[in-house]
């Protein structure tokens, strides 16, 4: 379980996060949407350690992040929106150094490169410099690195971005399995047909703050016979009038 208790933040006089509780269980996929710059990437930098919260706590399993990170880093994979690749490393180097991160053995980190760049229709880039990657490639090599280490807690910031339809479509398929594996996949997207697809439960920020936290079902039930996306642009949106529960008509 991964909870966040009044996690604010504040970059100079611009507040990010204001005051955002959310709960994460196992076995959930739990999305996070809104608008640029709304914060979603502050609140997984944060769930992440990339950053730290101005105030507010955040646990993983009972143990506050802050003074357990390297514990509870080991068990998350993360898919950042802006990666920082090595460009001049090829594929292998960079998970070669993932893997020595982890501590995986030889065997085991060759073993989850062959399964993933299989899957990911890599494996003639194996050996090729990032450099040298279309933008979409580059993407398959951070999320085959992220997902290495065979973490239970996945967080991935726009992890399709730049990924072809087939790669999109696999990655969906793994986030799936790995949730009904009972382990955890956080993600944002700005895509609302994937967020469908994919949530069991969402977050939707605006401006910092929380407009919606719940499960998708709830969500649709309020509004029958509206799409996610008349949903989200009426809570989220220019008007940005409609409060979860409230009708929009
Ligand atoms: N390092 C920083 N310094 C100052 N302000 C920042 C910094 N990082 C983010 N912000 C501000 O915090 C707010 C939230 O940004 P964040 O990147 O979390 O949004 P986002 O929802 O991920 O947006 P996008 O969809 O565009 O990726 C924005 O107003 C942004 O300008």
């Amino acid at each position: 379980m991964i909870e966040l208790k009044k996690v604010s933040k504040v970059y100079g006089k611009k507040r990010a996060l204001d005051q955002l509780d959310v709960n994460i269980k196992e076995g959930e996929i739990f999305g996070f949407l809104g608008h640029n710059g709304a914060g979603k990437s502050t609140t997984i930098k944060s769930l992440v350690s990339i950053i730290e919260p101005t105030s507010g706590q955040i646990l993983v399993d009972g143990q506050e992040l802050k003074t357990h990170r390297q514990e509870i880093k080991q068990k998350i994979g993360y898919v950042p929106d802006t990666p920082d690749l090595f460009l001049q490393l090829s594929a292998e180097e960079y998970w070669d150094l993932l893997g020595a991160a982890f501590e995986l053995s030889d065997e085991l980190k060759q073993e989850r490169v062959e399964q993933l760049t299989a899957l990911f229709e890599l494996t003639a880039q194996r050996y090729d410099t990032i450099s040298s990657l279309s933008h979409g490639m580059r993407q398959k090599v951070i999320v085959i690195g992220a997902l290495l280490s065979d973490p239970d807690i996945w967080i991935l910031d726009e992890p399709m971005q730049g990924l072809d339809p087939q790669a999109a479509y696999d990655l969906k398929q793994l986030m799936q399995e790995h949730a009904r594996k009972g382990k955890t996949v956080i993600f944002s997207t700005h895509d609302l047909a994937t967020a469908q697809q994919l949530c069991d439960k969402l977050a939707i920020l605006k401006k910092g703050q929380l407009i919606y936290n719940g499960t998708l079902t709830e969500l649709m039930s309020q509004y029958p016979e509206k799409s996610l996306e008349d949903i989200y642009l009426s809570m989220a949106g220019r008007q940005g009038l409609l409060k979860a529960g409230e009708a929009d008509e």
